[in-house]
């Protein structure tokens, strides 16, 4: 039968410990809605005693209703004073929620130099604090900071602090990796030897990656019987971060056969990641274990090849399990079956032992060299393949642009821009304004564009990157320009090359409109509402 861990979420307390990580109430809740909805068991909401923001929190999270235990953080009474006195424990109590972690010192130097108080002080500290926690009704889980650093100094101390919390009534033991500077092996030993000196006490861990060692760690914890772990989505956390639930949940469920959250919500795992990572607003990296958009992305053309026979032969798990979906990515490194892939998913016949299925394969090899990138450009990709295949119908041909840029002695920049296009055998010349050049370009483009295409009104550009390109490589002195394009539906990215910055912006936008027009035919003019000439396409 699979043991049962608990999973302790404290990305609302200990993630936003993290430097640039602000959450508002909000926010907070959106998120505690999300975990609860993934299944964790504990989620961690803040410190009531330390802001407005967390207090608000506590007081609306209890009208959601949800099934995980809502926890406030807080630490053990001041020194020389009366739990029932302590403030700090009177805001844990008011907000009302079930349970309360409660952080206390298990390293004696910490006692000695952070506290400035002696170790019997700190103890009775520990004691007061949970046991009056304790009759107030609240489950509570005792964060035993800097544990294993106080345990290799002073094991004793160590032990004591941990068995004055279980006899004050502490439903959770947890040992802290504060420092996260403990290697894996002695964490499996020292929790091996707590688990020996207090047969059956409640074990718990929580792991700071300052070594990038908090999921080894927590996993060392759990092989040596812990059976409480704290982590955080993304492992958002102080200085380097906590131990990351989204690689954490499936290792231990997927591979060592516990059970961490129920069977059917793991595949909700990497759109949790993803949704926390946008309220957070911060870039998940690409290449994060499980639920990054790599994980489970092929480039190298041997890969590819052996993926398309069996998935098995470069994936360590399903990607669905986690919620994931395997990628080719298409590059210099590409083969014929990366190629041959992204056509298949794009519905285009290609001949694998083709003249054309080498020359598209030769032809990418030759603009990734000139700087272009398609495994960040899909939609370029696709263009480039239709073009090959002749599956596609140029709906407009460009002629020509210009630009203009205008500071103003009040100060204020315009830019403007001209494009000269053919659409349907007619030239169109078109001017418009923008706060910028790539605004401006975008604006003329459109400008000439909508009358006759109007579902282009639908996308906008959401997102803008310039690459200046690596000047000991032959491609000195280039940018590389990406541009994300949105509409109600989808997104999709193109990529421009070339010395000139509005040059690469013009190449990267006219393939995201030419983009978003595939599957159009050839317009015909229809009147619009506004009356001008316009037309439609079939
Ligand atoms: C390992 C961890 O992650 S613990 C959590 C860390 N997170 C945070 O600190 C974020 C929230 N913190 C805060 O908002 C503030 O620090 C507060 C409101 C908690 C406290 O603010 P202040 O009263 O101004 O104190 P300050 O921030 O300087 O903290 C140091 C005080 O906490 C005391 N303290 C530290 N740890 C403990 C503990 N485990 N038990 C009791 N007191 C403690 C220190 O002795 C010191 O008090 P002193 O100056 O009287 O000696
Ligand atoms: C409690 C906690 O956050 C730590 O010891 O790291």
């Amino acid at each position: 039968m699979s043991t049962s861990i608990t999973i302790f979420d404290t990305t609302l307390r200990d993630g936003t410990q993290g430097e640039g990580i602000s959450l508002s109430a909000d926010d907070k809740l959106k998120i505690a809605k999300k975990l609860d909805d993934l299944g964790v068991h504990f989620i961690e909401g803040g410190i009531p005693g330390s802001n407005n923001k967390d207090i608000e929190f506590f007081r609306r999270v209890q009208s959601l209703g949800l099934r995980a235990k809502i926890s406030a953080f807080g630490s053990t009474r001041r020194k020389h004073s009366l739990a029932e006195q302590d403030e700090n424990l009177q805001r844990m109590l008011a907000a009302g929620v079930p349970a309360a972690t409660l952080v206390g010192k298990a390293w004696d130097f910490h006692v000695h130099t952070a506290l400035q108080t002696t170790l019997e002080e700190n103890l009775a500290m520990i004691g007061d604090s949970i046991a009056y926690l304790k009759r107030k009704g609240l489950e509570v889980v005792f964060d035993a900071e800097h544990f294993f650093d106080g345990y290799k100094h002073n094991p004793e101390y160590a032990a004591a602090v941990l068995s004055r919390a279980r006899e004050a009534g502490a439903d959770w033991l947890v040992m802290c990796d504060t420092n996260g500077g403990t290697l894996p092996g002695e964490v499996h030993e020292i929790v091996s030897a707590v688990g020996l000196a207090l047969p059956g006490a409640p074990l718990g861990v929580h792991t700071h990656n300052d070594c990038e060692l908090a999921v080894a760690n927590t996993l060392a914890a759990v092989q040596a019987g812990a059976r409480h772990i704290q982590g955080t989505v993304n492992g958002y956390g102080e200085r380097c971060g906590n131990a990351n639930l989204c690689s954490l949940l499936p290792t231990l469920q997927l591979k060592m056969n516990y059970t961490c959250i129920p069977h059917e919500s793991m595949a909700q795992l990497t759109n949790t990641a993803r949704y926390v990572s946008e309220i957070a607003n911060v870039n998940m990296p690409v290449n994060q274990p499980y639920v990054g958009s790599a994980a489970f992305a092929h480039k190298g053309g041997i890969h590819v090849s052996a993926i398309l026979r069996d998935s098995r032969t470069y994936e360590h798990i399903e990607p669905e399990k986690v919620g994931n979906k395997q990628r080719v990515l298409v590059s210099e490194l590409a083969g014929q079956s990366n190629v041959l892939s992204k056509a298949q998913q794009i519905g285009l016949h290609l001949d694998p032992s083709s003249e054309q299925a080498r020359k598209i394969i030769d032809r990418i090899k030759e603009l990734e060299h000139q700087g272009y990138q398609f495994e960040g450009a899909d939609a370029s990709l696709e263009l480039l393949l239709r073009e090959a295949t002749g599956e596609i119908d140029e709906l407009f041909t460009f002629e020509s642009f210009k630009m203009l840029v205008e500071k103003t002695a009040g100060g204020s920049v315009v830019s403007e821009a001209f494009v000269k296009l053919n659409v349907a055998g007619e030239s169109l010349y078109t001017a418009a304004e923008g706060n910028g050049p790539v605004n401006a370009l975008d604006n003329a483009l459109r400008k000439a564009l909508i009358p006759y295409f109007p579902s282009l009104r639908d996308m906008h550009l959401s997102d803008y990157k310039v690459r200046v390109l690596d000047e000991q490589d032959q491609t000195a002195a280039k940018v590389r320009v990406l541009i994300e394009s949105r509409d109600y539906r989808t997104a999709w990215s193109t990529v421009g090359v070339s010395g000139n910055v509005i040059e690469a912006s013009w190449e990267a936008l006219v393939d995201s409109m030419r983009y978003a027009l595939l599957g159009l035919h050839s317009p015909q003019p229809v009147r619009t509402e506004f009356g001008q000439r316009g037309l439609v396409n079939h």
